[in-house]
């Protein structure tokens, strides 16, 4: 009748003595639990937030629980009646037995009906609960600005969407359940001892502390051997590690024999501290054993006293064993939960962080409604700019550049001359700490920046493809496109003969980060997207990346088609990108110290000539 969820996490659950005590040693042993701190209990008012949602979830996982818990207790009055009506012998007929027995069987299924709908109306929320949470979280992520993710790495914070929620499923789906459960059938418990034997009760309530206390204590010894004997263990890992890696080394110095001397050494010390382990789990099962059997031996002596001295039945003797039984065990769960709200505040107040985190960029208040139609223009005005992790260093000095509607620019310069950032200011990624950018005239810190976004297209180097159908990826920027304009689009970026040559056409899959096609086609999509989008400015940083002639071909092709009638800021890497351009500025350094057409930069024998003849090729560049 082991009715907990995760049998591992309610040692006393099972109401086996013996079992109870070797759980409660195996716990201890492994540390579960591990301290939190009970400042972060504070944290778990967030999931109370997001469960009280669910009110209806809530009445019907309570009703249900306390139905279940008063079940559980009603099972030794049960046996009780059993034992002392159908077994007592005043005389009823098998008619009168079966009474007491349907009665038994009664509770049994109340007990199993109302258990289940608690543990599925208590596993709904804890997962209902978790499922919002991420949501939540995801949804905030989704607003911060770059400066946010350079500073939390993405495996951290992926690790809080997934261990740290799996936590709270579990306060919410288990523990709390577990809490309230035992709480019920341990206090209703107690109360139910006292009336079937008072005397005995007192007896019980007193011996509990003198079994649990000497529990406790060598427990907390146990736990503090069993982490050093978990570091040993690494120790040897670490050695072994550490020698086979060195191996040729060991050999040419002859070292075989210190090494194996020393190798063991640290499996010798992880010995001694292994058999101090076990010797204390050795006393420690003596002593759970002995205790709780010891007790139990008491109390059912002096029982079988007030039995025979008539002052209780049978069956009261064998309620209170069993009864007992449950109070002890509930009592044990009980000791657990209070790691487990600890464990929980930790992993809540975790994720309460990312749920809190304000975005460093967003709209104003009353944003200035961007002119209709957009004109195409893009400015910086003495854009002075650093990285929030790097505020030291000026990724743009003084920064002045007027791009007019319609025209192509294009930027080149040495790697880390500022290129990129031009982009990202462009975007609003980050805000400039002096200067202005502006888009039709308009300062991008005033206006909303979903609205800026949406007035660009912007082409990485690298081409970004999600893992899903071409259709999809294709339609990314506008996801009203239909198949026509889709196909319209990938004609004029030169994408569309390969994608018709697709197993399912646009509904192919095109794999983890578009792994199914080639270099060149996956850049072929990323313009097909962008022309998809039809902004009036396009931000395109070219790849370096290599790809054969007729790939080139293609995709040169198809970035000219990209640019037409649309303002371009290009970070150029192919000359046929920059002989096209309108203008050309040569950066270095955070700031402009060039600018002019491919002819008149050749001919100054600046920076721009001397990149000119280490970078810029009539193919693709080779990576800077
Ligand atoms: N996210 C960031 N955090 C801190 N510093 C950065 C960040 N991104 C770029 N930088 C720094 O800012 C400067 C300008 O970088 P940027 O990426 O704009 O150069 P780039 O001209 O585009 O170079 P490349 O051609 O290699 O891409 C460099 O010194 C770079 O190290």
């Amino acid at each position: 009748m082991a009715e907990s969820e995760n049998p591992a996490k309610a040692p006393a659950a099972a109401n086996d003595p013996v079992e109870a005590g070797a759980l409660a040693v195996e716990a201890t042993e492994t540390g579960k639990g591990k301290r939190g701190n009970p400042r972060q209990l504070g944290n778990l008012a967030m999931i109370g937030k997001f469960a009280s949602a669910y009110p209806r979830q809530i009445a019907l996982a309570l009703l249900a629980l306390t139905v279940a818990a008063c079940a559980t207790l009603a099972i030794p009055a049960g046996f009780k009646l059993v034992i002392d009506r159908g077994f007592g012998g005043d005389g009823g007929s098998a008619e009168d037995i079966g009474r007491w027995f349907r009665y038994l069987f009664m509770i049994t299924v109340i007990l199993g009906l109302s258990t289940a709908l608690r543990f599925y109306f208590v596993s709904w929320l804890g997962e209902r609960v978790v499922a919002d949470i991420r949501l939540a979280v995801q949804r905030n992520l989704l607003g911060l600005a770059p400066s946010f993710f350079e500073t939390n790495r993405p495996s951290e914070i992926a690790s809080r969407m997934t261990s740290d929620t799996a936590i709270v499923e579990q306060v919410v789906g288990t523990t709390v359940s577990v809490a309230l459960r035992n709480l019920v059938v341990g206090i209703g418990g107690i109360a139910y001892l006292f009336s079937l034997a008072p005397k005995l009760t007192g007896m019980l309530l007193l011996g509990i502390p003198l079994v649990v206390l000497p529990i406790v204590f060598i427990g907390r010894r146990l736990e503090k051997v069993a982490r050093s004997s978990q570091d040993r263990v690494a120790n040897v890992g670490a050695t072994t590690t550490e020698v086979l890696a060195a191996m040729k080394i060991v050999q040419a110095f002859g070292q075989e024999e210190r090494e194996a001397a020393r190798f063991g050494d640290a499996v010798e010390t992880t010995f001694a501290t292994a058999r101090r382990r076990i010797t204390l789990r050795a006393s420690l099962t003596a002593v759970v054993i002995t205790l709780i059997f010891g007790a139990i031996t008491a109390i059912m002596w002096q029982g079988a006293i007030d039995v025979i001295e008539g002052r209780l039945s049978g069956g009261d003797i064998a309620a209170f064993v069993l009864t007992g039984g449950l109070v002890a065990g509930a009592f044990g769960a009980l000791t657990e939960v209070y790691g487990d709200l600890l464990r929980a505040g930790g992993a809540a107040g975790r994720l309460n962080e990312l749920l809190n985190e304000q975005p460093e960029i967003r709209a104003p208040a009353t944003p200035v409604v961007l002119p209709v139609p957009p004109r195409g223009q893009l400015s910086f005005q003495n854009v002075s700019f650093a990285y929030p992790t790097r505020p030291e260093t000026l990724a743009l000095r003084d920064f002045s550049l007027q791009v007019s509607p319609g025209e192509t620019v294009a930027i080149v310069g040495p790697s880390g001359a500022g290129k990129s950032t031009l982009f990202q200011l462009a975007q609003r990624f980050y805000d400039p700490q002096a200067g202005s950018v502006r888009i039709d005239g308009v300062a991008l810190s005033s206006a909303d920046p979903r609205e800026i976004r949406q007035r660009m297209a912007f082409v990485p180097q690298e081409s970004v493809l999600f893992a899903a159908s071409a259709r999809d990826n294709l339609r990314y920027g506008n996801w009203a496109a239909s198949d026509e304009q889709i196909w319209e689009a990938a004609r004029a970026a030169n994408a569309e003969e390969f994608l018709r040559k697709l197993p399912d056409g646009l509904d192919s899959y095109l794999g983890e980060g578009g792994a199914r096609l080639s270099g060149g086609q996956r850049q072929r999509i990323s313009i097909a997207r962008a022309l998809l989008r039809n902004a009036p400015i396009l931000l395109l940083d070219e790849a370096t990346s290599a790809l054969d002639a007729e790939s080139e071909k293609l995709v040169q092709n198809a970035l000219e088609r990209l640019m037409q009638g649309r303002t371009t800021l290009v970070i150029a890497h192919r000359l046929a990108t920059i002989r096209s351009a309108d203008r050309i500025f040569v950066m270095s350094d955070g700031g402009i110290v060039e600018e002019g057409t491919h002819d008149q930069l050749s001919a100054r024998n600046g920076l721009y000539a001397r990149l000119s003849a280490l970078q810029f090729t009539e193919g693709p560049l080779a990576a800077e």
